[in-house]
């Protein structure tokens, strides 16, 4: 049996006030190119999930999250070529600023029944149906 090492990303499924999801476009030049998103990253070493989401979110949309508004909602475990991700989903509902495309091709807020036409990661299969689910 191979083993793989397990990556943490947290991710955020950030919801306006008409229930629409925002989803973000992977930028040329990284792995998984072109496809489609919850915004989140990587926890760094000793950082927590809800820390490294309130981080990743003012790099990478510009907007600035309270920890107390991230709310944990499912999570994806996805055995990936060379390693095995664990990424836990928060909804977020309050944030301050607009979100911006920083470090991605494209932003679209997009209601769940929408996302199936919008590429995502194979990890992100089953949470997009939970979000359809239950919002
Ligand atoms: N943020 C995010 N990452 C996801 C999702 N689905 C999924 O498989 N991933 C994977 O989780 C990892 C997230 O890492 P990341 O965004 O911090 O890093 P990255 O690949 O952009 O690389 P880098 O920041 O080291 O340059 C990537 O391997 C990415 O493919 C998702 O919905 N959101």
């Amino acid at each position: 049996m191979s083993t793989r090492p397990v990556l943490l990303v947290a991710a955020a499924a950030l919801i306006d006030a008409e229930d629409r999801i925002l989803i973000a476009q992977r930028p040329e030049g990284k792995q998984l190119a072109g496809l489609w998103e919850f915004p989140g990253g990587k926890l760094e070493p000793g950082e927590g999930p809800e820390a490294a989401l309130v981080r990743e979110l003012k790099e990478e949309l510009g907007i600035t999250v309270a920890l107390a508004d991230l709310v944990a909602h499912s999570f994806a475990s996805h055995a990936y070529e060379n390693f095995h991700l664990l990424m836990p989903l928060f909804t977020c509902r309050r944030w301050q600023g607009t979100p911006m495309a920083l470090e991605h091709a494209a932003l679209a807020w997009v209601t769940p029944a929408e996302m199936a036409a919008f590429p995502m990661p194979p990890a992100d299969e089953p949470l997009v149906l939970a979000l359809r689910d239950r919002l």
